[in-house]
């Protein structure tokens, strides 16, 4: 049987309204493909504890978290990953690309031409349907 892995990932808007994505280097899995940055869910952690300490270790930088934006089921080949997305705002430090191939401060109407990890198709959907400015708190 597959194995249910739950994911948390950071959607983090600048002041310019634009979105924070991550790009999966060549060697992690689901290789090369963009994503938003965050991880998986240790046992005993709650979802937003998950992401601060994944965005810490990742970027660099220190986030608050507020709304979940979706929570997707998606089955991959190998795995089935439950996505949840939250909105995010840095409150310290500047995003590093440390496990990453590079990171990209992306505006909302552009970010369906990125390729993206099929989990986090929802996420830009929703994202599209919210009036971008008003997560911009
Ligand atoms: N962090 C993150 N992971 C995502 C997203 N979308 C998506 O399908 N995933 C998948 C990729 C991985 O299979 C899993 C997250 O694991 P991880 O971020 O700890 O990645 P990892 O490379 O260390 O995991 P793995 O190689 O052991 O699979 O969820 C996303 O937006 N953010």
């Amino acid at each position: 049987m597959k194995k249910l892995v739950k994911v948390v990932g950071a959607v983090t808007y600048n002041e310019s309204g634009e979105i924070l994505c991550a790009l999966r280097s060549p060697d992690m899995s689901l290789p090369n493909l963009w994503e938003f940055p965050g991880g998986k869910i240790e046992e005993g952690e709650q979802p937003e504890e998950t992401l601060v300490r994944e965005i810490q270790e990742e970027l660099d930088c220190t986030v608050d978290v507020y709304e979940l934006i979706a929570d997707v089921v998606h089955e991959y080949p190998n795995i089935i990953v439950n996505l949840l997305t939250y909105r995010t705002k840095i409150v310290s430090g500047t995003p590093t690309a440390k496990e990453h191939a590079e990171l990209r401060w992306v505006p909302l109407a552009e970010l369906h031409t990125l390729e993206w990890a099929p989990a986090d198709v929802p996420t830009i959907e929703a994202l599209q349907h919210y009036n971008g400015r008003q997560l911009i708190k």
